[in-house]
């Protein structure tokens, strides 16, 4: 049977990636994606608005929802120091199976947690599964309905803490109204968006970076 689009991204990074390089691996995911086949990933322009973010905040653990093939969880745990961990959410099995290839081409697999399920599910056992208090950064590129309940569930779990960072992918394009509403009008939340486009395209998106102020 033909192959899926994340089979042949994978194809494409150990074919032109070199393995323990996560660098080689970003940039081969991003020319597949500008010059063979779109895919969602955060992209090169967004890409580095991210890597701005992580750098700055110099996190110790990182929550990621959302994971796909794996580009912006090799991207952000490649900026990462030495002690600090990634957690990153999948629901979906055959993308899972793709990511943890990409994870692991690029050398990083000490550093990443993948798990597979429901954020919704998951957040709740964040505590009991990995030892982790809070989240130091979130990034926030799954479901877009589900960036409001799953920010509403991790303040409830106290996952948060003063100054923990939620970074959040799409707001324009493919669109997260109600998280735009809430995190923008919240008293809780010191907001700002970066304009960017919709990854591999001249399309409007970009990212909202939201301080949490406890
Ligand atoms: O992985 C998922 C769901 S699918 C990936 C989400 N991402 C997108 O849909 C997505 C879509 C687009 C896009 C597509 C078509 C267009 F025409 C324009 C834009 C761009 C992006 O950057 C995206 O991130 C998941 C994980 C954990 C869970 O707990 C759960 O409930 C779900
Ligand atoms: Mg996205």
């Amino acid at each position: 049977t033909r192959s899926t689009r994340p089979q042949r991204l994978l194809a494409a990074v150990q074919k032109n990636a070199t393995r323990g390089d996560p660098r080689s691996v970003v940039r081969a995911i991003d020319q597949f994606c500008r010059h063979k086949e779109w895919a969602m990933n955060v992209g090169d322009e967004k890409g580095c608005i991210l890597d701005s973010v992580v750098s700055e905040a110099n996190p110790t653990y990182v929550l990621e929802l959302g994971t796909y093939c794996g580009y912006s969880t090799v991207r952000i745990a490649s900026l990462l120091s030495p002690n600090s961990k990634l957690i990153t959410v999948e629901f979906n099995p055959e993308y899972a199976k793709i990511a943890r290839q990409v994870i692991a081409w690029a050398g990083l697999q000490d550093k990443i947690n993948l798990v597979e399920g429901a954020s919704g599910d998951l957040i709740p056992k964040m505590q009991e599964m990995f030892g982790v208090k809070t989240f130091d950064l979130v990034f926030l590129d799954h479901w877009k309905d589900r960036y409001l309940p799953d920010t509403k569930l991790m303040e409830k779990c106290g996952l948060l803490r003063k100054g923990s960072i939620l970074l959040a992918d799409n707001v324009i394009c493919p669109g997260t109204p109600d998280y735009l509403e809430y995190i923008r009008n919240s008293p809780q939340y010191e907001s700002q968006y970066f304009k960017s486009h919709l990854e591999y395209t001249k399309v409007e998106d970009g990212l909202e970076k939201s301080v949490f102020l406890g």
